[in-house]
């Protein structure tokens, strides 16, 4: 199929407690500087939040989401992975229930599961290489909607099981330094504080770095995260260099010999080359103090916002690097299959994956799970 006979589709494209010690300000200063220059705002000493001795401390912020219930009352992670996929699996599940219902499988109905397919934002690669496989050896035959979706599930998990890698925390590395990267909104801070919890939970010590200095929400936000994993904050004033106190909270951590640093960034897009230039310049700075820092650079992408998402890749993998992907809101969406169109044309990691904004709804990605999810299968 040519992209012109699917008018449209492209014209969306575009649409253990660490002790951190205090900061040396004249280091990061002059890091900072011999960076690029002078920073844009005078740098202020960065703010050590420790970590308090309870992970559940109150909640003040309402940007912040409450806490889950206990263990015992979540569901499973498949039952939450299912639930959340729904959307995008009911839809694909009641268009290929339209369309195959005794219904012998010829041309036309090919062709609308692929445009089913595609509007399912599976990509026209995926779309077209499942509806070889469902047309294959039963032409001209009836087919039920359930093998329809059995064919389905095997192409995704075949398109995603390369890409379905596991996040592996480099131990050598003190700390492993992981940059998160992304639009606003697209779910980083809150990713950042589900992560820093799965890190906690496996017993590493965490610091958080407030590297988008741009929100004065972000910066609270992350501080709340903070509190409610034990993990430590370095935090600034709201303007205030991002280079500057990446390195402040690299320095603390290494001192600190914390396990896992997680830097926080701002994800202003409309402002394509100053973001490039402050991601530029916190990936030189961290340089400065550990040459094979960052040692992964997180894209956070939002399943909502379709197939903006593929432009960001593309964006984000210039900019800044992009080691592998975290897929946020996919329980928000019936645009699930994103996910596997990014990962047919990007091919890179997807390390976890988000269904919803409690503290347990992110979990290492598995294809197998994603694609019998997407296809409404148990
Ligand atoms: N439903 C759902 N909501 C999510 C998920 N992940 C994050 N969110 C929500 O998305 C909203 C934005 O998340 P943030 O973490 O603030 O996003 P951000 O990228 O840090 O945004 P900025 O701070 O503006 O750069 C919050 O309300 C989160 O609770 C998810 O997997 N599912």
């Amino acid at each position: 199929m040519s992209t012109s006979d699917k008018k449209g589709f492209f014209s969306r494209l575009f649409g253990g407690e660490a002790q951190p010690q205090p900061q040396d300000v004249t280091d990061r200063e002059a890091a900072a500087d011999a960076a690029e220059g002078a920073p844009e705002v005078p740098a202020e000493p960065a703010e050590l939040v420790e970590p308090r001795e309870s992970a559940t401390a109150p909640v003040a912020l309402s940007e912040v989401p409450p806490e889950p219930p206990k263990a015992a009352a979540r569901a499973s992670w498949w039952q939450r992975l299912k639930g959340g996929l729904s959307r995008t699996s009911s839809s694909l599940g009641a268009g290929i229930g339209d369309l195959f219902t005794k219904r012998k499988l010829d041309a036309a109905a090919l062709d609308d599961l692929e445009d089913i397919l595609i509007q399912a934002d599976l990509g026209l690669e995926t779309a077209g290489r499942i509806v070889k496989a469902v047309g294959t050896g039963r032409y001209d035959k009836e087919i039920a909607p359930e093998e329809v979706k059995a064919v389905l599930a095997r192409e995704v998990e075949a398109t995603l099981t390369p890409v379905a890698v596991p996040l592996v925390v480099d131990t050598a590395k003190k700390p492993f330094v992981m940059l998160m990267v992304g639009v606003n909104g697209s779910g980083k801070t809150t990713t950042i504080g589900k992560l820093a919890q799965k890190f906690r939970h496996e017993g590493r010590s965490v610091m958080l770095a407030a590297g988008d200095t741009f929100r004065a929400a972000a910066i609270e936000q992350l501080k709340v995260w903070g509190e409610r994993t034990g993990s430590a904050v370095v935090a600034g004033a709201q303007g205030s260099d991002a280079a500057g106190l990446a390195f402040d909270a690299l320095k603390a951590a290494r001192e600190a010999a914390t396990d896992v640093l997680l830097v926080d960034t701002a994800g202003r897009l409309q402002n394509k080359a100053g973001l490039m230039a402050e991601l530029d310049k916190i990936v030189r700075v961290l340089k400065k103090l550990d040459d094979t820092a960052p040692h992964a650079v997180l894209l956070v992408l939002d399943a909502t916002t379709g197939q903006n998402a593929v432009s960001q890749v593309e964006i984000f993998g210039q900019i800044a690097g992009v080691t592998g992907l975290v897929m946020t809101k996919l329980d928000g969406t019936a645009r699930g299959g994103i996910l596997v169109a990014i990962a047919a044309k990007s091919g890179l990691p997807v390390h976890f994956i988000g269904v919803g904004e409690g503290v347990d709804d992110l979990e290492p990605f598995k294809a197998s799970d994603f694609a019998r999810a997407i296809a409404g299968l148990d």
